[in-house]
C-alpha cells in the first residue's frame, strides 16, 4: 500500500484537495480518502478473525482498528512506518493528504491480534474527512510533539473532536513524540503526565 502525500507548503494557504496535482513524481498525488474496503474492520467490537493457521499472512484471530491523530507535523506517519516497517522517515516533511491505514499482525498471549492502524491527516483541512473513521475505532493515539508547544496546546481541541465523534469507550493514549530532541523539548515530561491523567 502506498502512502499519498504532498509536500507541505509552508507561508501560503494549502491547496485545496481537489486541486491537487494528478502525478509529480511517486510521492504526489491525488488526495486519498480511503474508504474501509473488504480490508477493514467494521463498526463494534474487536473483530474475529480468519483462523490462525500459524503461518505468516494475514491471519489472525482478532483485529481492532486504531488511529493515530494529532497536529500536523507531531511524527504520526514516522511512528506508524517505525512500528510497521522498523524504519524511520528522516528528512523532508512530507504531509499526509486524507487518510490511509497499515495492517500489522502481533503475536499476543499465542493469539494472532492483528492491528489496523490508520494514519490521519493532521491539517484542519482534511478534518472532515477524517472525522468519519472516528466512530468504529477501538483505541485512538494522540499524539503531540514536545519541541512544538502549540501542539501541546492543541489536544484540549483534539480532545473535544474525539468525545463528538470517537465512542464513549474507546481506549486513549498521550504521546508526546520526539523525546530524541531533547535540546529544543518545551513540554515537560510532568506536564504531558499531568495532562494525561485528567
Ligand atoms: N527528531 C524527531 N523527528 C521526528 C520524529 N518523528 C517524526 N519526526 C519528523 O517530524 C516531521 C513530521 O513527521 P510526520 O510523521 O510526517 O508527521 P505527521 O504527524 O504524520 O504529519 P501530517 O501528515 O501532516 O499529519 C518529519 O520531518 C519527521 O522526520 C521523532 O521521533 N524525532
Amino acid at each position: 500500500m502506498s502512502r499519498k502525500k504532498i509536500p507541505k507548503s509552508k507561508g501560503t494557504s494549502a491547496p485545496s484537495a481537489s486541486v491537487l496535482p494528478a502525478a509529480n513524481g511517486p510521492r504526489a498525488g491525488r488526495p486519498r480518502t480511503a474508504r474501509p474496503g473488504s480490508e477493514a474492520p467494521h463498526n463494534g467490537p474487536p473483530q474475529p478473525g480468519r483462523p490462525s493457521l500459524g503461518g505468516g499472512g494475514d491471519f489472525y484471530d482478532v483485529a481492532f482498528k486504531v488511529m493515530l491523530v494529532g497536529d500536523s507535523g507531531v511524527g504520526k506517519t514516522c511512528l506508524l512506518v517505525r512500528f510497521k516497517d522498523g524504519a524511520f522517515l528522516a528528512g523532508t516533511f512530507i504531509s499526509t493528504v486524507g487518510i490511509d491505514f497499515r495492517n500489522k499482525v502481533l503475536d499476543v498471549d499465542g493469539m494472532k491480534v492483528k492491528l489496523q492502524i490508520w494514519d490521519t491527516a493532521g491539517q484542519e483541512r482534511f478534518r472532515s474527512v477524517t472525522h468519519a473513521y472516528y466512530r468504529d475505532a477501538h483505541a485512538l493515539l494522540l499524539l503531540y510533539d514536545v519541541t512544538n508547544k502549540a501542539s501541546f496546546d492543541n489536544i484540549q481541541d483534539w480532545l473535544t473532536e474525539i468525545q463528538e465523534y470517537a465512542q464513549n469507550d474507546v481506549v486513549l493514549m498521550l504521546l508526546g513524540n520526539k523525546v530524541d530532541s531533547a535540546q529544543e523539548r518545551v513540554v515537560k515530561r510532568e506536564d504531558g503526565e499531568k495532562l494525561a491523567k485528567l
